[in-house]
């Protein structure tokens, strides 16, 4: 069936609509990743966002449920260039559009994305809809709680034998959670909106801001509980938590032009000089004219455009990334991360 997407500039690109689904709205976002479109489109970070693949084959390897990140999509729509019919992996269970008819996700085949990305490279990012047949659809700008609908409602464990942690799930990804699951660390999920009382009953070792969607400065509980914490607990932030703990410390956040997703960032370590390829998903990111405070560092750098990637506490032991160490999909460069984080609980 014919379809299309529209920006909220009114520009339409056409393609074909290849779901059971014909009708999906969000802020238009593309990814440059060659594989790992079944991390992404189950990556919580993703909620209320078209995901673009700009990689022109998609769907070549089916899906495997255990490469998910979460128990369903969280994409409104997918945009692709070419959908792959028949896929051929030997760990295949679905094809990806009958995964994604499963959860009513649309799927727009036929598109012009490389038109479609270099016009949302130079212009910045917008919002659209995908739909077929009425060309005057408005497109909307308006957002949800996206905490809400990616969070934990219930506390719970994962027991380990290691120092404990206080996962903030503001929408954690599965591969996190794995990697600090192999670290052996004793895990309490919390939802998004908890207190530091709440927190406090278990007596964490290290407090832990998870990935996330939308805008940072949204997560008004977050950014209060991390504020709780400031020279109480060490803290770690992953993407979104970095941005929820830079708030905390007094640094602004700013929406970038377009974002950083895909599997190839270039970041460096200012530290040591050392430089990594990293996954990254974000489209928003701490402000560097905000930071003025001089107890903290800037300890990551992205090399593509030189915007902030990590902060370090000289007092406390404080650290975020702005990447995904965890990878998933991606790289692997800086899982080291995870160990990182025992060294902070024991002051190293
Ligand atoms: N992966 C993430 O945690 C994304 C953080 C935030 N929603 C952003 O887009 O910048």
């Amino acid at each position: 069936m014919k379809g299309f997407i529209k920006l909220n500039d009114s520009t339409i690109f056409e393609g074909e609509i290849i779901s059971k689904k014909d009708f999906g709205q969000g802020e238009v976002v593309f990814n440059t990743s060659m594989t790992g479109y079944e991390e992404s489109i189950t990556d919580p970070s993703y909620a209320g966002e078209i995901l673009v693949m700009t990689y022109p084959l998609i769907g070549n390897y089916g899906v495997n449920l255990e490469h998910l990140q979460s128990k369903r999509p969280t994409i409104k729509g997918l945009i692709v260039k070419d959908y792959c019919q028949f896929p051929s992996h030997h760990t295949s269970q679905y094809s990806l559009l009958d995964y994604l008819d499963q959860y009513d996700v649309p799927v727009l085949n036929k598109v012009d994305t490389r038109a479609l990305t270099k016009k949302l490279r130079t212009e910045g990012s917008m919002y659209g809809v995908i739909a077929t047949q009425d060309y005057s659809l408005e497109v909307s700008t308006s957002t949800e709680n996206l905490l809400d609908c990616v969070s934990t409602k219930e506390i719970y464990r994962i027991q380990g034998n290691g120092p404990k942690i206080a996962l903030i799930d503001l929408g954690v990804k599965k591969n996190i959670v794995n990697q600090l699951k192999s670290k052996g660390y004793d895990l309490y999920v919390f939802p998004y909106n908890s207190t530091k009382s709440d927190v406090d009953k278990i007596q964490p070792d290290l407090v832990l801001f998870s990935n996330g969607p939308g805008d940072p400065k949204m997560a008004k509980e977050a950014i209060l509980l991390a504020k709780g914490f400031i020279g109480e607990k060490p803290l770690f932030g992953i993407c979104l938590g970095h941005q929820i703990i830079s708030l905390a410390l007094g640094f602004n956040t700013v929406k970038m032009k377009f974002g950083h997703r895909g599997t190839n960032h270039p970041v460096k370590n200012l530290l040591n000089n050392k430089c990594y390829i990293t996954s990254q998903n974000h489209g928003y990111m701490v402000e560097k004219e905000s930071v003025k405070n001089k107890d903290l560092i800037i300890t990551y750098i992205n090399l593509n455009d030189h915007s902030i990637e990590g902060i370090m506490h000289k007092k406390y032991p404080i650290f975020t990334v702005q990447f995904h160490p965890e990878s998933g999909p991606g790289v692997h460069d800086t899982t080291f991360i995870f160990k990182k984080i025992k060294d902070s609980i024991y002051g190293n």
